[in-house]
């Protein structure tokens, strides 16, 4: 493939502060794999003096694959492509007592989190009969405190002068950090906010990472928050060799502390910076471009960006109406259907984009009656079903003591006769000596206080979990890895816990996988911490993982991608389906209530520029509302202000056909092609 100049430009362009400024599909992406090899191959850099940090691990697979393609493994070894929250925690694993925290940390998941402030709020607050209510603020308050933290500010440094939710925020945030350091638990933003707060106060240990960080590359700048900026401002320092690729266009996390200001700011910061813009569209057909081109041009913009394309003008745009949300995923797989044959395409050549993922349910069940594969990126987390939480639970408390919130997982799984009463006991007790559950259970005074019946079942889980520690900390951990489920009885008990013997073993196979996973993060090159924290950081690793992209899959099949706007972000696929194109979806309600209709545009500006040939966009005329009443809706204000005659709008319908009969013609159109195609 041959760079362009502007490409070329900033690619070769490595004295200085680098910030690639351009639209969708221009090569970005690309530029940062191409510097990679650059300044590995012709600039004497040695790879682990390198970091890329992208916005999610699938893109930091594909990266690495793409420069495996160029150099080989040795050349690359040691090489850092990751998100910026596995940096950070690389950082803590290393540093950790600098932060503030125990060796073999765990890494606190949302639902964890939610725990923690219930019980603080529990405690504030006495008992709740509204159990919703409860719901509701403990998610305000974990938004609450992950934004301070996003932002930078610890709970000592809240403005409690303002009003009273910031007292209460004092005091709450206070709390929750005071239980994740006594349970030695991290939450996901501490990734970042802990790595700055100990630079900012260990100025040694900053050293030694910025001679580590030789150059740094982020892709995806636009979605920065503050805290990040931070840790790239305090790891390039004055040496200032860094590469930033982003499109302001396309910031669309705003909502989760996403500052597409930091653009500006950088200019501000490092006056040297040179900004390089690339002009040309290497991903969509013409029509596309021009109609995201004019559909952006709609915002206000701090920076005039120009896109063309060299590729052909391609077809136009369908947009498609649908009477009503219980046809949308026939109409679609209809559409979908004709098209694959029609055109001899893969599967994987198509995606259905939307904004919320319960709006893929009718698309799901549509796709499966038609046997068409498919795969919901970023659905039903891998991590979120019950075996595979038992068993991270598992895997937690063997590597971290302190972990009460694994334990009271796993206490009971399996059946172990440990009643309410007797946990409360060894809950009681554990608080008298400042010790974790665990410890408790192997605590010499905890038959003064606990029936020596139970306290044999406390003491012989203690034993079982130190003599697996002890194993997989030895030499022969693989072997120990792979006999864990039946050591701990899970794999019996999965067989008594689940419906049929069938779903036991996708159940165990599962568990396998999980298992089999650890083991790579072990065993990968990537990893060059070897110690004896090996499988506690393989566990983070893990942890990390799935927080940042749920349900990712290694391998690419020959499925249809479904998925949110969101995640669609930094990828392309030559066939595209937007769905939900309605005002109230698209620009969201919320959104239209706050007037925050540019960053709905960015959205559909993001979902639009993933398509390379065709794009297909859809719209129903009823919908249910949320009070789940069928209501009018008005197709999405963005679809006229997109170039009219680049559009195939449905044929006003001159037909008088109600709606039902309409319903009717549908599903007999969508029998018929079935019937075709059995
Ligand atoms: N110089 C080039 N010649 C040919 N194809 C290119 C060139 N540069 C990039 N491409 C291709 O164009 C497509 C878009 O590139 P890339 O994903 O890097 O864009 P991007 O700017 O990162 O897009 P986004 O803003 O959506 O993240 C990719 O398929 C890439 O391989
Ligand atoms: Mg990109």
């Amino acid at each position: 493939m041959q760079l362009n100049e502007q490409q070329l430009e900033s690619v070769y362009y490595i004295s200085g502060p680098c910030l690639v400024l351009a639209g969708a599909g221009s090569g970005k992406t690309r530029v940062i794999t191409e510097k990679i090899i650059h300044l590995i191959q012709d600039c004497g850099y040695k790879p682990y003096n390198i970091f890329a940090v992208t916005f999610t691990n699938k893109a930091a697979r594909e990266m690495k694959e793409r420069i495996s393609a160029s150099l080989s493994s040795d050349t690359i070894k040691g090489l850092h492509v990751s998100t910026f929250h596995s940096v950070g925690l690389d950082i803590l694993r290393q540093e950790h007592h600098y932060a503030g925290i125990r060796p073999n940390f765990t890494l606190f998941d949302e639902y964890d989190q939610m725990t923690v402030i219930k019980e603080i709020l529990q405690e504030l607050q006495g008992t709740y009969a509204d159990k919703d209510h409860l719901k509701d603020e403990c998610q305000f308050w974990q938004n609450k405190i992950s934004s301070y933290k996003n932002d930078l500010i610890g709970y000592d440094e809240i403005d409690q002068e303002l009003n009273d939710t910031n007292q209460l925020a004092a005091i709450i945030y206070k709390r929750y950090e005071e239980t994740l350091r006594a349970i030695n638990a991290v939450d996901f933003d501490d990734l970042i906010y802990l790595p700055v707060r100990m630079f900012q106060n260990h100025e040694t240990v900053l050293e030694k990472w910025r001679q580590r960080v030789r150059y740094l590359l982020v892709d995806e700048y636009q979605d920065t928050n503050a805290s990040q900026y931070q840790l790239i401002k305090l790891l390039v320092a004055k040496r200032q060799r860094f590469t930033v690729v982003g499109d302001d266009d396309q910031s669309i996390y705003s909502w989760r502390g996403a500052r597409p200001q930091n653009i500006s700011l950088l200019r501000e910061d490092f006056p040297e910076l040179k900004v390089i813009m690339l002009e040309q569209n290497y991903r969509s057909c013409g029509r596309i471009l021009k109609c995201a081109n004019q559909l952006i041009s709609q915002n206000k913009h701090d920076f005039v960006k120009q896109l063309h394309s060299k590729l052909d003008y391609g077809a136009r745009i369908n947009v498609i109406e649908v009477p009503d949300a219980s046809l949308e995923g026939k109409t679609l797989v209809t559409e979908l259907l004709a098209h694959h044959y029609m055109n001899k395409t893969k599967y994987s050549d198509y995606a259905i984009l939307y904004r919320g993922n319960y709006q893929s349910r009718e698309i799901q069940k549509a796709l499966q009656e038609s046997n068409i594969p498919f795969r919901v990126v970023g659905g039903t987390s891998f991590f979120a079903q019950a075996e595979i939480k038992d068993f991270m639970s598992y895997l937690r408390i063997i590597a971290n003591d302190d972990d009460d919130k694994a334990f009271l997982r796993i206490i009971n799984i399996p059946k172990r006769e440990i009643g309410p009463t007797s946990i409360s006991y060894l809950d009681t007790f554990a608080k008298k000596y400042g010790i974790s559950l665990l410890q408790a259970c192997n605590h010499p005074e905890l038959i003064n206080e606990v029936k020596p019946k139970t306290v044999a079942i406390f003491r012989s889980f203690y034993d079982m979990i130190d003599s697996i520690r002890t194993d997989l900390n030895g030499a022969e951990w693989e072997k120990h890895l792979e006999e864990l489920p039946e050591r701990l009885g899970y794999t019996d008990w999965l067989y008594l816990d689940s419906s049929s013997e069938k779903a036991a073993e996708v159940r165990l196979e599962n568990v396998r996988t999980l298992l089999k996973w650890v083991n790579n993060a072990v065993n990968g090159d990537d990893n060059e911490f070897i110690g004896d924290m090996l499988i506690n950081d393989a566990i983070n690793k893990l942890c990390v993982r799935e927080l940042l992209d749920r349900n990712e899959e290694e391998y690419e099949l020959e499925e249809v991608q479904l998925m949110t706007l969101h995640s669609s972000k930094g990828l392309e696929f030559p066939y595209v389906f937007l769905i939900g194109m309605e005002e109230g979806l698209l620009p969201h309600e919320t959104s239209i209530e706050e007037n925050n209709i540019e960053e709905e545009r960015r959205l559909a500006y993001v979902g639009i520029t993933r398509a390379k040939k065709e794009l297909y966009l859809m719209y129903c005329k009823n919908r249910k509302s949320r009070k789940r009443l069928e209501t009018k809706v008005e197709p999405s204000r963005f679809l006229f202000e997109l170039p009219e005659e680049d559009l195939h709008w449905p044929a006003k319908l001159k037909d008088n056909r109600t709606e039902e009969e309409k319903k009717q013609t549908m599903d007999s159109l969508f029998e018929q092609l079935l019937n075709t195609l059995k």
